[in-house]
C-alpha cells in the first residue's frame, strides 16, 4: 500500500560506519553543491571562481619574484624589470582584494544557504505525522546535529567550501610542483612523498573526530537537559523549593566532563600526529635547502632559482598541509551533512496510504477494534485488545486509574501512533486509509499536556484553525464558549496582549502592562478555546480539560460542553467522576483493557470499579458524619 515505514532507529548509524566510499561521498558533494547553487544562485558561482583563482596567485608571485631577482642579477633593461615588478605589485593587490571579496561572498552564500537549509530541514520534520521519531534519542541527536549551530557556516556550504578549498590548494600544488620539477625532479618526488603521510593522517584524524562528536551526543544532550532545568521558569520553583540546584549543576558538569574527556583525548592525538608531520616536513625542506644552496654555490642554480626553490618547497608543503586540512574539513562537513541528509530524506514515520481516501463527515461512529499498542518492543503493552464504539452524536467518557491507557488511546485516535495490532475505524474505514491532515481537521482536541504559546491571546486561540487568524468574531466566540472572553478582553491590549513575558521588545520592557502571564486554569481555558475554534470537527476529544480549573469554572465549562454538544461526538477523559456522569456511555479502562461500560446509573448499580471510585470521590464532599466507615477506610 505504501513505502516501507522507517523504524525509529533508521537514521541512527554513527558517522564513519556508513559504507559507499568515494561514490557515496561524490553523491553527497553533488547534493551539497546543488543545495548551495539553489540557495545562493547569484553569489555561489562568483565565489567559486574567485576561490579557485586565488589558488594560482602564490605561484604567479613566486615566478615574478624569481624574474625580478634574476633580472637584477643579470642586469636586464629597467623597462623589463619594472614590468615584472608592476606585475608583482598587481598580484599582491589581487591577493588582498580577493581575500576580502571571497570572505564577503562566502558570508552571503552562508546566509542564503543557511536559510534554505533550515527551511528544508524543518519542512521535513513537519512531514513526520506521528510522535515516534520525537521520542527516539538517536533521532533527536541527529536532529540536533543537523541544525545549523548559531553563527556557523551551514553544512552544505562547509562541504562545498571544503571541495573548493581542495580545488584551490590543488592549483597551488600543481603550480609549485611544476616549478619545482623544472629545478629538481628528485626533490619534487621527495616533497610529494613527505606530503602523503600528512594527507593520510589528517583523514584518519577527521574520521575519528566525526565519530567522537557522535559518541558524545548523549552526554551533550543530558548536559543540555540539566542546563535547561537550571535556567527555565517551569523548573525554577521546584529547584528552589527542594534545593536541588547544586545536584542538577553537578550532573550537568559531570556530563560536560564526559564530553570534555573525549574531546581532550582527540585534541592530544591530533597534536601528537601533527608534531610528527611537522618534523617530517622540516627535515625535507631543510635538506632541500642545503642541496639548493650548495648547487647555487657550484653555479648549477641561479639566485632566483634558490628563491623559487624555497618558495616552491614551502609552498607545496604548506599547500599539502592545507589540502589535508581541506580534505579533513570536507570529510567532517560531509559526516555532519549526513545527519542533515538523514533527517531530510527520512521516510515516513507511519505508513501513508498510496491513494488516501477522502474523510467523510462522521455518520455512524468510531470503532476501536481489538486495539493492542505498545510504545516500542522494549515497552509493556499500554493497550491490550481494547474494543470500543463511540456512536455518532454521543458523548463517551473514559475513566480509569493513572497509567490505565486513556491518553494513549486518544493519541491513537488522532493517529499520532498506529495500533500495533487491531484497527480504528471511522464509519467503518480504517483511519490509516485517510489523508492524516484531513482526518485531523475533523478532530478537535485538548490534550492533558496542552501548549502555552508565547504569542498574543488571539493568536493562541487562532492556532486551532489558522484560517481564523484575522477573524476576531470567531476567535471571541470560541473564547466565550471556553469562558475566557471576559478575562482576555480585560487585558491591557485585549486580545492583542502578548501572553508571557518571555518575548518582549525594548519598548515593552518599559511598559509593565504588556506581556501578561495567565494562571494555569486560564491557560487551560485558552487551550479549550483553541479546540472549540475547529467548527468543522466531527469528534471532540477532551483529555482532562478542566483539571486546573476552579470548581465554578469547571461546572460552567461542563455545562457549556453539554449545551454546545448538540449531537456532536465527543470523548471526555476526567478523573473527576462528577464531570463525566452525564455522558451517554462511560468506559472504564484498567491495565490497558476495558473492564466496565455503561451509563452512570448502570455502573453505580453494578458496584464495580467505577462505583467504588465514584463513592470515594462523593464521600469527600459529604459531612464527616455522613461518611460510611468503609469509604473513609478506603480514602485513607
Ligand atoms: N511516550 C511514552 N513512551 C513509553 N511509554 C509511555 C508513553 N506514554 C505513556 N506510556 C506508558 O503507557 C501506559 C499508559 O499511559 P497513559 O498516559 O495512556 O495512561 P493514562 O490512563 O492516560 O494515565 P493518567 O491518568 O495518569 O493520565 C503507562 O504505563 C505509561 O507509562
Amino acid at each position: 500500500m505504501s513505502p516501507p515505514v522507517a523504524t525509529p532507529d533508521d537514521a541512527a548509524a554513527a558517522p564513519g560506519t556508513r559504507t559507499g566510499g568515494l561514490p557515496a561521498a561524490v553523491r553527497r558533494i553533488m547534493l551539497a553543491g546543488s543545495l548551495v547553487v539553489r540557495g545562493a544562485p547569484w553569489t555561489a558561482l562568483p565565489y567559486a571562481v574567485l576561490t579557485l583563482a586565488a589558488g594560482a596567485l602564490p605561484v604567479v608571485i613566486a615566478w615574478l619574484t624569481k624574474l625580478v631577482v634574476d633580472g637584477l642579477v643579470a642586469g636586464v633593461a629597467l623597462g623589463t624589470l619594472l614590468t615584472h615588478a608592476a606585475g608583482l605589485a598587481l598580484a599582491g593587490l589581487l591577493v588582498a582584494v580577493t581575500a576580502h571579496v571571497t570572505q564577503y561572498l562566502s558570508t552571503e552564500v552562508d546566509r542564503a544557504v543557511g536559510l534554505a537549509a533550515q527551511e528544508r530541514l524543518f519542512t521535513a520534520v513537519d512531514r513526520f505525522i506521528g510522535l515516534v521519531r520525537f521520542e527516539n534519542p538517536h533521532f533527536l541527536d541527529r536532529l540536533r546535529l543537523a541544525q545549523q549551530p548559531g553563527g556557523m557556516s551551514p553544512y552544505p556550504c562547509r562541504a562545498v567550501d571544503g571541495v573548493l578549498g581542495i580545488g584551490r590548494t590543488g592549483f597551488t600544488i600543481i603550480g609549485f610542483l611544476g616549478s619545482l620539477f623544472l629545478l629538481s625532479p628528485v626533490m619534487t618526488g621527495l616533497v610529494v612523498l613527505a606530503g602523503l603521510p600528512t594527507l593520510a593522517a589528517q583523514l584518519a584524524l577527521s574520521r575519528r573526530r566525526a565519530r567522537m562528536i557522535w559518541e558524545i551526543g548523549p552526554a551533550e544532550r543530558r548536559e543540555f537537559f540539566y542546563s535547561g532545568l537550571l535556567s527555565t521558569v517551569e523548573a525554577a520553583k521546584e529547584v528552589r523549593l527542594f534545593g536541588i540546584g547544586a545536584f542538577l549543576r553537578d550532573r550537568m558538569l559531570a556530563n560536560r566532563r564526559v564530553a570534555d574527556v573525549a574531546k581532550r583525548a582527540m585534541d592530544r592525538q591530533q597534536v601528537r600526529v601533527q608534531a610528527g608531520l611537522g618534523l617530517l616536513a622540516a627535515t625535507v625542506s631543510g635538506g632541500g635547502l642545503l642541496w639548493a644552496v650548495s648547487s647555487a654555490h657550484q653555479g648549477r642554480l641561479a639566485v632566483g632559482d634558490i628563491m623559487m626553490f624555497a618558495a616552491a618547497v614551502a609552498g607545496v608543503q604548506g599547500a599539502l598541509t592545507t589540502l589535508a586540512g581541506d580534505i579533513a574539513r570536507t570529510h567532517q562537513a560531509l559526516s555532519m551533512f549526513d545527519h542533515y541528509v538523514a533527517v531530510t530524506a527520512a521516510g515516513p514515520d507511519l505508513p501513508l496510504a498510496a491513494a488516501p481516501r477522502k474523510v467523510p463527515p462522521l455518520r455512524t461512529g468510531i470503532e476501536v477494534r481489538d486495539v493492542w499498542f505498545r510504545y516500542s518492543t522494549r515497552h509493556e503493552w499500554a493497550l491490550r485488545g481494547v474494543d470500543l464504539h463511540i456512536p455518532h452524536g454521543q458523548a463517551l467518557a473514559l475513566v480509569g486509574r493513572n497509567g490505565a491507557g486513556k491518553s494513549t488511546l486518544v493519541k491513537l485516535l488522532c493517529r499520532l501512533y498506529d495500533p500495533t495490532r487491531g484497527a480504528i475505524l471511522w464509519d467503518g474505514v480504517d483511519i490509516r486509509e485517510f489523508d492524516v491532515a484531513e482526518l485531523r481537521v475533523r478532530i478537535g482536541a485538548v490534550f492533558q499536556d496542552y501548549m502555552e504559546y508565547d504569542m498574543t491571546a488571539a493568536e493562541n486561540i487562532a492556532l486551532g484553525d489558522l484560517e481564523s487568524l484575522d477573524d476576531r468574531r470567531r476567535i471571541r466566540a470560541a473564547a466565550e464558549q471556553a469562558g475566557i472572553d471576559d478575562t482576555l478582553s480585560g487585558l491591557p491590549h485585549g486580545y492583542d496582549t502578548l501572553l508571557s513575558r518571555l518575548f518582549f521588545s525594548e519598548d515593552d520592557r518599559q511598559n509593565p502592562e504588556t506581556g501578561v502571564v495567565l494562571s494555569g486554569g486560564q491557560w487551560q481555558r485558552l487551550a479549550l478555546a483553541r479546540a472549540f475554534l475547529r467548527d468543522r470537527r466531527d469528534l471532540m476529544i477532551l483529555d482532562e480539560p478542566s483539571s486546573g480549573m476552579d470548581a465554578e469554572a469547571e461546572h460552567r465549562i461542563h455545562a457549556s460542553l453539554t449545551a454546545h454538544r448538540g449531537g456532536q461526538t465527543s470523548l471526555l477523559i476526567s478523573h473527576r467522576l462528577g464531570a463525566v456522569r452525564d455522558a451517554d456511555q462511560i468506559v472504564v479502562l484498567a491495565g490497558g483493557r476495558v473492564v466496565e461500560q455503561g451509563d452512570h446509573r448502570t455502573l453505580v448499580a453494578a458496584g464495580g470499579d467505577y462505583a467504588h471510585l465514584f463513592a470515594l470521590q462523593a464521600a469527600g464532599y459529604q459531612p464527616e458524619t455522613d461518611r460510611s466507615p468503609a469509604l473513609t477506610e478506603g480514602v485513607r
